[in-house]
């Protein structure tokens, strides 16, 4: 056909996403679960990556308390205050447009829901949109006294690194069946309790499944099997530039790319296609 013969395009190619630069609320990620496509949320900590990963249609943004370990440095994140999370909140909401903001509340920040509300408020005033706390059924208070005020949160069980003493380092958690049993009830306590959002880390394939299949919220497994709604990585794993221990749940997606723009689309990509978690990353 010659070049004069071809038909002229009409309109203009359909945006990639129906959704792209739409603002990530609670009930979009309750219409994904619903509609069985996977969630996709990363660690963040800085405006630059913040603007990278949204571009890239990463749901989700969390500010972990991992940004001890993999920005400062320590041991473990028992030492992140919550003027620490604060700060790296304020700058991840300037560099984002539309995923949804996670900030953790660290260490010591949720002793009691009063302590808890007056930490969440920090840390929403500096442009999270949720905050995440590690914990089971002793917490279930504490979440109905944020959710009543209009704080959204997402829980955390499983491992919960806050934890790391008590648990006697990062082990999987939910092997037996009293220890899965009792990570079920916490489950649908905090449900109850009004959590929007719950992490799953480091517990059984077949556990993440029975959590994900009891709960009407979204779950977010890391280490936790494919049948969670959503994944999550620390972006430093993702990267691969984290110089400690890797555990078994992580993967480092900038093999075979040739920049973290590509990197973090794989890792998109892998999530929504389910090729990851692959077996070898679950326990
Ligand atoms: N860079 C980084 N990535 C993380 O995922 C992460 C942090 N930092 N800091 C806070 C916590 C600590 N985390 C960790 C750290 C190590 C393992 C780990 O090595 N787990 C063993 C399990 C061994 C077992 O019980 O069988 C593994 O083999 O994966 C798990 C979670 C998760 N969080
Ligand atoms: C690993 C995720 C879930 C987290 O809590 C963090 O990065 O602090
Ligand atoms: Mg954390």
């Amino acid at each position: 056909m010659a070049a004069s013969q071809k038909p002229a395009a009409t309109t203009a190619p359909a945006p990639a996403k129906a959704v792209a630069n739409k603002a990530v609320t609670i009930p979009t990620l309750a219409n994904l679960r619903a509609a069985g496509e996977k969630i996709t949320m990363l660690t963040c900590y800085d405006a630059s990556f913040a603007s990278l990963m949204d571009r890239c249609g990463v749901e989700i943004l969390l500010i972990g308390d991992s940004l001890g370990m993999v920005c400062n440095g320590h041991q473990s994140t028992l030492p992140v205050t919550v003027a620490e999370v604060a700060y790296h909140t304020a700058a991840v909401a300037r560099g984002s447009k539309s995923a949804m903001i996670v900030a953790d509340l660290p260490f010591g920040a949720y002793a009691t829901p009063e302590s808890a509300f007056n930490n969440a408020v920090q840390l929403i005033q500096a442009g999270a949109h949720m905050v995440k706390l590690e914990g089971g059924a002793w917490l279930a208070d504490t979440v109905r006294f944020l959710t009543e005020r209009s704080v959204p949160v997402c829980a955390h069980l499983g491992l919960t690194p806050q934890s790391v003493h008590q648990l006697g380092g990062y082990k999987v958690q939910g092997k037996t069946i009293e220890s899965a049993d009792l990570l079920k009830a916490d489950a649908l306590k905090l449900q109850a309790a009004g959590a929007s959002l719950l992490v799953l880390e480091a517990i059984p394939t077949q556990l993440g499944k029975e959590v994900t299949d009891l709960l009407a919220i979204p779950t977010i497994g890391i280490g936790a099997g494919p049948d969670c709604s959503g994944q999550v990585l620390v972006m430093h794993d993702l990267l691969g530039v984290f110089p400690g221990r890797k555990a078994r749940f992580v993967k480092n997606f900038m093999e075979g790319q040739t920049s973290i723009d590509a990197a973090v689309t794989a890792y998109v990509t892998a999530v929504k296609d389910g090729s990851f978690p692959a077996l070898e990353h679950c326990f």
